[in-house]
């Protein structure tokens, strides 16, 4: 039996609670399709820094190289605020030292949430999108300078840079609704100009998919008055991050978003959507379900387990759909009381997504 082995790199704040409770889960899941993890931790962000002086220490870089895949919480925190190297900047070097240059960002609105969202309901049910956001380039890795009255951040992207994500923002389209919205800011940056004439030429090669551009602060409008006009959303760094925490907005929760960082083949980054939420930490309260469709995407992505993945997937909706719901959905149930009853709801899930896991050759065996 093949033995994957999972980092996991719990950070800071709630961190370590949501990635716990995702832990909990992909437990449940391979007892269930008789599946072995190997579970390894490490220190990362504000942790990394208290255990070693920094927040991406090598070891933990080494061994993210030498997983299958990584499973990471959060990082930040006060405590590190006025530290001379950020816990932030930890997570920045392991994307970018993983080479992690897509980040697939899903945004739906699970079945029973429908009011949860200050958005009509009428605007966001249907909604269903996927923020396909570049991870390694721009303003967040571009050349700084940071002086007491002067500071410099570069935006840089090289037209190699924008092609391989438009690559994935495209293929991930064939496989969705054909629509590709390409979100830029062409009309004051060099660096947009570059995106959209890129993009462009990419979309020369796929004539099956429909492609549009629009300005980053009309997309930021049109994302909350128009939800469901999205299928996939392509954009850069900076403005992927931001309006991702804008389309949390439709899910009802930042704390429901799960992401997938991937590169060019090596272990991928499966990340919840949200920061530290040192607000929340400590007390149990946090929501794990980012978390947890995190762990759906490293099943699916990561290491290659679809039939693993839409059984989970499918007993965190069944979860919510039963009226499940941590403070921040308006419920009073612990995170992880929530792991606890998503861990019970995948017996029942993985016999719904039985056909599915047959057909890719994983049988449910619990
Ligand atoms: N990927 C990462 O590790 C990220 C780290 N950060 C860091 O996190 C720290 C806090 O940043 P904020 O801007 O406050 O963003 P945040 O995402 O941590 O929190 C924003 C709001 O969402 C709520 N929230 C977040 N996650 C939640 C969950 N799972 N369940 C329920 N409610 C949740 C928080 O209570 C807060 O009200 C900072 O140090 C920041 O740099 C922020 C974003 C991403
Ligand atoms: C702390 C940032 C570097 C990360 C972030 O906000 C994100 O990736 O969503
Ligand atoms: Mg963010």
């Amino acid at each position: 039996m093949t033995r994957h082995r999972i980092l996991l790199l719990p950070g800071d704040g709630i961190g370590p609670e949501v990635t716990a409770a995702a832990r909990q889960c992909l437990e449940a899941v391979a007892a269930g399709f008789d599946l072995s993890f190997a579970f390894d931790e490490a220190p990362v962000g504000g942790a990394g820094i208290e255990a070693c002086g920094e927040p991406l220490p090598a070891e933990t870089l080494h061994r993210a190289r030498t997983s299958d895949a990584v499973l990471l919480g959060a990082v930040g925190g006060p405590a590190w605020d006025a530290a001379p190297r950020r816990p932030e900047a930890g997570l920045l070097a392991l994307r970018r030292g993983l080479g992690l240059f897509a980040n697939l960002r899903p945004v739906k609105v699970f079945e029973g949430l429908e009011d949860l969202s200050p958005l009509k309901r009428d605007r966001v049910v249907g909604a269903d999108l996927l923020i396909v956001r570049e991870l390694t380039g721009g303003l967040y890795f571009g050349e700084k300078r940071e002086g007491e009255y002067e500071a410099f951040d570069g935006c840089a992207y090289t037209r190699e840079e924008v092609e391989r994500i438009a690559r994935v923002a495209f293929e991930a389209a064939g496989q969705r609704r054909g629509r590709v919205t390409s979100v830029d800011k062409a009309n004051v940056l060099a660096t947009s100009r570059l995106w959209r004439r890129t993009v462009e030429d990419h979309a020369q090669a796929w004539p099956e998919i429909a492609l549009d551009h629009l300005y980053v602060d009309a997309a930021a409008m049109t994302l909350v008055t128009q939800p469901a006009r999205f299928d996939v959303v392509l954009t850069e760094n900076l403005f992927g991050d931001i309006l991702s925490d804008e389309a949390a907005v439709i899910a009802g929760s930042i704390g429901l978003l799960g992401s997938a960082s991937l590169g060019a083949g090596g272990p991928g980054v499966f990340e919840p959507v949200h920061g530290s939420a040192p607000d929340l930490a400590g007390r149990d309260i946090a929501n794990p379900a980012g978390a947890i469709a995190s762990a759906a995407l490293l099943l699916r992505h990561g290491l290659g387990l679809p039939g693993p993945a839409q059984a989970l997937d499918a007993a965190l909706a069944d979860t919510l759909r039963a009226g499940v719901r941590t403070l921040d959905l308006g419920g009073v149930t612990s995170c992880t009381r929530f792991a606890a009853s998503v861990c019970e709801r995948l017996d029942r899930a993985d016999r719904l997504a039985d056909r599915k896991a047959v057909e890719a050759g994983m049988v449910w065996t619990g």
